[in-house]
C-alpha cells in the first residue's frame, strides 16, 4: 500500500460551547484509498469531510493532507452531496465543466484550453452513460442523471481526494444501485482517495476497502472494518452470503452503538 494520504492525530472540533462534535479522531487514509464513514445520525460524518478539505479547522489536534497540515479549503479535493446542486441555467456541460472555470491552475487556462477542456467533460460524462444529455438542461434530467454529472463535475479538474457526502441518499434503490457500480467503475479506472459518508451500510461494504464506524455525539471511532472481498466487485456480490452476513455484523455494530 502507499503511505498515508490524509492524517488525522487526536483531531477534536468543538463548533461552540455546546462540546465536542467529533473527539479524539486518530486514522490515517492511504492514497488511492476507499473508504467509508457509517454512524447515527449527528455524530459528526459531515464534520469529519469539513475537517478533511479544510471548510474547518480543528480545535485540537492535525489534519494533514499529503503531508501537508491543512489550513484552508483545499484545492485537490472534489465534492458531491446528496442534492445534485446542479446550476439550473447552465447545460449538463457547462455544469461539469463550471470547477475548471474557478479551481487554479485551470481557471487561467480555461479560455484558451475551452475545447480541450470540453473534451474531457465529454468523455466523463461518456463514461457516466449521459452522452447525448451534454445540451441538456438539469431540470430536463432525472434525480439519477443530475447526480450522475453531479459526480462528473466533482471529478471533472482531476481531483486526488472525491468526498462524497451521501450523494445517492435521494436516488431510488434501483438507481442507486446503478450508480454503485458508475463510481465502483471511475474509481477502478482512476483510483482517486474517496472518502465517502453513507447510511446504507450495504453501499458502504460494497463500495469501500475500509469502513469507519463512529459513535453517537461527541463522534469517535470506535471500529474500523477491512472489507476484504475480491474485487472488482460484481453487484450481484450484494446479494450472495458473505455480504449479506458482513452486512449483518456491521448492522449490529450500529445498532450497539446507537443503543448505548
Ligand atoms: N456549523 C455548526 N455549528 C454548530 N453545531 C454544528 C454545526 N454543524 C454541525 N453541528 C453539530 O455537530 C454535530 C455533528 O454534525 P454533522 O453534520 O457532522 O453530523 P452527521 O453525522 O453528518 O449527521 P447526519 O448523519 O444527520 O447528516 C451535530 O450535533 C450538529 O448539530
Amino acid at each position: 500500500m502507499s503511505a498515508a494520504f490524509v492524517t488525522f492525530d487526536d483531531v477534536s472540533l468543538a463548533y461552540d460551547a455546546s462540546g465536542n462534535a467529533i473527539e479524539d479522531i486518530n486514522l490515517s487514509i492511504h492514497e488511492g484509498e476507499f473508504v467509508a464513514f457509517v454512524g447515527p445520525s449527528g455524530c459528526g460524518k459531515s464534520t469529519f469531510m469539513k475537517l478533511c478539505t479544510g471548510l474547518h479547522a480543528p480545535t485540537t489536534g492535525a489534519v494533514r493532507v499529503d503531508g501537508e497540515p491543512v489550513t484552508g479549503p483545499l484545492k485537490i479535493s472534489g465534492m458531491a452531496f446528496q442534492n445534485a446542486n446542479l446550476l439550473p441555467w447552465r447545460t449538463t456541460l457547462d455544469n461539469v465543466l463550471l470547477p475548471l472555470e474557478i479551481v487554479k491552475p485551470y481557471r487561467h487556462q480555461f479560455r484558451k484550453r475551452r475545447e480541450e477542456f470540453v473534451g474531457w467533460a465529454r468523455k466523463l460524462l461518456k463514461t457516466v452513460g449521459l452522452e447525448g444529455y451534454e445540451e441538456q438542461y438539469p431540470w430536463q434530467l432525472s434525480g439519477g442523471m443530475q447526480q450522475r454529472a453531479s459526480i462528473c463535475r466533482a471529478l471533472i479538474h482531476q481531483p486526488r481526494l472525491l468526498m462524497l457526502d451521501e450523494p445517492f441518499g435521494a436516488l431510488d434503490a434501483f438507481t442507486r444501485e446503478e450508480l454503485w457500480c458508475v463510481l465502483r467503475d471511475l474509481w477502478e479506472a482512476q483510483r482517486f482517495t474517496v472518502v465517502l459518508v453513507t447510511h446504507d451500510l450495504r453501499e458502504a461494504a460494497f463500495l469501500a476497502d475500509t469502513v469507519y464506524i463512529m459513535s453517537r455525539r461527541p463522534g469517535r471511532v470506535i471500529e474500523r472494518r477491512q472489507i476484504e472481498l475480491p474485487r472488482p466487485r460484481a453487484l450481484e456480490t450484494t446479494y450472495q452470503k458473505p455480504f449479506i452476513d458482513l452486512v449483518q455484523e456491521l448492522r449490529a455494530q450500529i445498532g450497539e452503538v446507537r443503543s448505548n
